[in-house]
């Protein structure tokens, strides 16, 4: 039998850290694309500096992309860029930018145009959440979950499409979602967010249409990365059964997943929704963490 492509760790081995792929990892993760797949291809990736975003980085890189990434964090983005720099010799733009502040992202869109003659990809993956029950949400954490994933992602595609447009230049728009088909407990804030992206982005995929932009979405399941850690140790020894497959996906298989809608092979790809997690969907408990204790025998009804 073949070995599998994709370097799945046993989620039950305690020896790990449990927190996605190393710097290692993504510089010699195997691919299925040929390594020329997108010379003079131009991705703007926000939350670059970690997790699913670098992932995306280093294999747009490795590609032949010009990348951006973008967090708050400098620190983050220039590690991000030295180990890309490494292991690719391809430079990485870096701009330390919240998109949750307009003004920024415009800037920042304005100059990352300016410095390569245009974007062709951008990829809205900046955001996150905190593990709550929604009864409890105090008025800034919703608020901060709402302004990062709903707001922030819209500032970022609406100044992309403005760009495009007055330029006359086709562009394609790909936003990280979550899968909140079924509303996820502990999770409202971002389902709301998320819901809210999927149906901006199915809209905006329509009208933006005729000025040659395209708008698809992925919702990853339960993907390893630096961002387990918000959730409880408890909790991570679950998330695996979440899903059929009883594995955690990792950074690599959205990456790959971002790099076949930036390549021609997706160019009649509008208005998607890709969801990736081991069929979790189909199969699966949609709060990673298990099931809420009112389940339990004798707890609340
Ligand atoms: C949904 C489950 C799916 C299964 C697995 C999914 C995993 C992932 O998605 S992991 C990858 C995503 N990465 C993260 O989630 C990173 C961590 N999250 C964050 O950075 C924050 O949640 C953020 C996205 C909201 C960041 O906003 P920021 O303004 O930086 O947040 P603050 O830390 O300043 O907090 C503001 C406010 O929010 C409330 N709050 C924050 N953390 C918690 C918490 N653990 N529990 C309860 N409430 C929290 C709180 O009101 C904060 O205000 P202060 O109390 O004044 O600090
Ligand atoms: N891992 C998983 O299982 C799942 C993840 N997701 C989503 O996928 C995306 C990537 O997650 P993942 O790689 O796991 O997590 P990470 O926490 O590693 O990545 C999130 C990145 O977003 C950046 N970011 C957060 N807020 C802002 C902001 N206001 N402005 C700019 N950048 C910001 C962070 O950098 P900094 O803090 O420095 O700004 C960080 O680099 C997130 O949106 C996440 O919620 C969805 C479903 C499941």
């Amino acid at each position: 039998m073949n070995e599998p492509r994709i370097f799945r760790p046993d989620p039950d081995d305690p020896t790990r850290s449990q927190r996605g792929l190393t710097e290692q990892d993504l510089a010699a993760m195997p691919t299925v694309f040929r390594s020329d797949l997108l010379d003079g291809h131009v991705m703007l990736i926000s939350g670059g500096g970690s997790g699913m975003g670098k992932a995306m980085a280093f294999l747009a890189s490795r590609l032949g992309a010009t990348v951006a990434i973008c967090g708050r964090t400098a620190e983050k983005l220039d590690r991000t860029r030295d180990a890309i720099g490494e292991a690719t010799g391809r430079t990485v733009h870096c701009y330390t930018t919240n998109i949750r502040e307009p003004e920024a992202v415009e800037a920042m869109i304005a100059d990352f145009s300016d410095v390569t003659g245009g974007i062709d990809t951008l990829v809205n993956n900046a955001g996150g959440q905190f593990p709550q029950d929604a009864i409890d949400f105090t008025r800034k954490g919703w608020n901060a979950v709402i302004d990062t994933n709903l707001n922030g992602t819209w500032w970022m595609m609406q100044e992309a499409a403005r760009r495009w447009r007055s330029d006359g230049r086709k562009g394609h728009i790909i936003n990280i979602v979550a899968n909140v088909e079924r509303g996820m407990p502990q999770a409202a804030h971002t389902c709301a967010a998320r819901a809210g992206v999927i149906y901006l982005s199915k809209t905006v995929a329509t009208e933006w249409a005729p000025h040659d932009i395209r708008v698809n979405c992925i919702g990853p399941g339960v993907i390893e990365t630096e961002g387990f850690a918000m959730y409880p140790e408890e909790a991570l020894k679950r998330f695996h059964k979440a899903n059929p497959m009883k594995a955690r996906g990792n950074a690599w298989d959205v990456a790959e997943q971002v790099m076949y809608l930036a390549s021609p092979a997706a160019d009649f790809i509008n208005g998607d929704l890709i969801i990736i997690d081991g069929g979790q969907a189909q199969w699966g408990v949609v709060w990673p963490g298990g099931m809420p204790d009112y389940f339990d025998e004798g707890g609340a009804a």
